[in-house]
């Protein structure tokens, strides 16, 4: 059972598309407002990841075993990885009376739908897909066949992301304080008027 609490707030987009350096931002902005949900994943940390923090870095076999508990709100498998959220870090945030922040991809989207979660869906979309595989490789953390598959799931997602009604705002990221920008508006017309008020600044 997950807490009731503000409304959630899902980023989705493919990978490179900016929703970590998005989500950054608010939370620096933010800190006391806004709180991140902290995924697990079978996939080994990035240099300078930690465990908790960035996600809890588990296996597949201690993941699989706690899915079949019921303990994971969403759950997919990228990359050949196993990512997913649990209810216990969406408690987490919520009962620290933070806007709780999901970070996943579409198909946890698409399961987050069938719960009660009730989040508000930001798709952020990359300019194009050459200007995706440009950031993905200065950012320099993938292999290259990782990099091959983030960028044909990335053609796919695009699909989903732009079909009507899948999310609530799609903000194109070709400018990194314009898409903020447009980040912070839809938020602040969006949250309901006792969770504004604990937005002071927008
Ligand atoms: N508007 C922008 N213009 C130029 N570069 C950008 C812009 N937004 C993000 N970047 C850069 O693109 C790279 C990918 O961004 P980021 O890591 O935030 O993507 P992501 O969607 O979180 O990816 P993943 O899902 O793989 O974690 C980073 O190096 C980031 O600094």
């Amino acid at each position: 059972m997950v807490q009731k609490g503000p409304r959630p707030l899902v980023l989705c987009g493919p990978s490179g598309s900016g929703k970590s350096t998005l989500l950054k931002r608010l939370l620096k902005e933010f800190p006391d407002k806004f709180g991140f949900s902290v995924s697990h994943t079978t996939r080994g940390p990035r240099p300078g990841e930690i465990n908790g923090v960035h996600y809890h870095f588990t296996n597949k076999e201690d993941m699989t075993a706690a899915i079949a508990k019921g303990e994971f709100l969403e759950t997919a498998c990228f990359s050949g990885n196993m990512y997913g959220t649990s209810k216990q870090a969406v408690n987490d945030v919520r009962c620290s009376g933070r806007i709780c922040v999901l970070d996943i991809e579409i198909e946890g989207v698409k399961q987050v739908k069938t719960t009660d979660l009730n989040p508000l869906l930001v798709f952020v979309m990359p300019p194009s897909i050459e200007e995706l595989e440009r950031r993905l490789r200065a950012r320099n953390t993938e292999q290259e066949d990782a990099l091959k598959k983030r960028l044909e799931t990335a053609r796919k997602e695009i699909v989903y992301g732009q079909e009507p009604g899948n999310f609530h705002i799609i903000i194109l990221n070709d400018n990194l304080d314009k898409a903020y920008s447009e980040l912070r508006d839809f938020l602040s017309k969006n949250m309901e008027e006792k969770e504004r008020a604990v937005l002071r600044g927008f």
